[in-house]
């Protein structure tokens, strides 16, 4: 077959991979960026926000993407160990970990060659994250790629019961916890709130409502590195955190009123931590945990005992699949004033639609 002719355009050519892990899109973007500077995935991190931002607004934003768009870029890897190197970026900037971009590069790295000989029943992908290095085990047989587990970075329990002033709400109790990145956790249900029935944009205000209380109330900090220090958004919950065969639901809303429409695999790390924390889940007890805006699911468990600095943490696995959508080459034209891309919010009434 003959490669599609690119259209008339000026400066670099984009090209991705387009996936989706339980409906979250990620955009893998595998070729036309410039050399990205610094000696570590971190400093890498640094880097792509000072002086390629405006690659990430092409690529998330309108006309090419749209509000709720993820991306993945590969980058190289200062670890000896690692297969492949990524940074994460979303409608504001780059995240320091995401599960469900994992889930969708373990099965890339294995379909595009990017680790040798691949193993049946499972090849391991070793990724390196700006959180560190998670381990992607990718089903593999008769040579093709299926689920993947993950193994993430050290996860723990920051705070709980944390009071923050929300405005509107007053005092609302949350929990902050780490997976690879930190979330406030809260059950919906204290602002008359269904995480599977309520409205999308009465989630998403509240959700946002908790993100900035604790933003400015609450001092994050992460025991190694300061980039990591912050909070990436807020897990609405259904509560239902004691161990049961049955599902729990949520609805994570991170970086810029983004919604995940998967589970979220941080957000269940961060989660499964918590309830570890807790006494309300015990190692290797699989849990099951559903998305509350599109219904699809991840399962997590509790694998090892860690420690993070200070922190008594807990090695979380999360299982989930990807799939392909497509392949795409993104052009610009000078005279498109668009061409750099915009947004427009998408608060909406229900989840889906058609
Ligand atoms: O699965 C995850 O961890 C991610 N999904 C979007 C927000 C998080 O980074």
């Amino acid at each position: 077959m003959e490669t599609p002719r690119l259209p008339p355009h000026d400066g670099p050519v984009l090209s991705v991979v387009d996936m989706h892990t339980g409906g979250e899109p990620l955009r893998i973007i595998t070729d036309g960026y410039p050399e990205i500077r610094g000696d570590t995935v971190l400093s890498k991190r640094s880097y792509v926000e000072c002086y390629l931002d405006c690659l990430r607004k092409v690529l998330m934003f309108e006309p090419r993407g749209h509000y709720d768009m993820y991306g993945a870029l590969l980058v190289q890897s200062e670890l000896p160990e690692a297969d492949l190197g990524v940074l994460f970026m979303h409608n504001e900037g780059y995240s320091t970990m995401c599960g469900h971009a994992i889930i969708a590069l373990g099965r890339y790295a294995v379909d595009y060659g990017l680790v040798r000989s691949p193993r049946s029943p499972e090849t391991q992908v070793n990724i390196h994250c700006p959180c560190g290095l998670v381990k992607a085990f990718v089903e593999y047989s008769n040579g093709k790629t299926g689920a993947v587990r993950f193994h993430s970075v050290p996860a723990f329990a920051f705070a709980t019961d944390v009071k923050v002033t929300v405005p509107e709400h007053g005092e609302v109790k949350v929990d902050i916890s780490y997976g690879g990145a930190f979330y406030a956790f809260v059950s919906a249900e204290r602002f008359g709130l269904d995480v599977r029935t309520s409205r999308p944009r009465d989630l998403v205000d509240v959700a946002t409502a908790v993100t900035n209380a604790v933003k400015s109330q609450v001092k994050i900090r992460h025991p190694e590195h300061k980039d990591l220090s912050f909070l990436y958004g807020t897990i609405l919950t259904d509560g239902k955190d004691s161990f049961s065969e049955e599902p729990t639901a949520n609805v994570c809303v991170f970086a810029d009123a983004q919604v995940d429409r998967s589970p979220t695999g941080s957000g269940v790390t961060a989660r499964i931590a918590l309830q570890h924390h807790k006494g309300l889940i015990q190692f290797n007890q699989t849990r099951t945990f559903k998305s509350g805006a599109i219904g699809s699911v991840f399962t997590g468990k509790a694998v090892q005992e860690t420690r993070c600095g200070e922190f008594r943490a807990v090695v979380v696995e999360v299982r989930g699949h990807a799939h392909y959508t497509g392949v795409a080459s993104f052009v610009q034209e000078s005279d498109d004033d668009l061409r750099e891309g915009f947004l427009l919010s998408p608060a909406g009434d229900n989840w889906t639609s058609g």
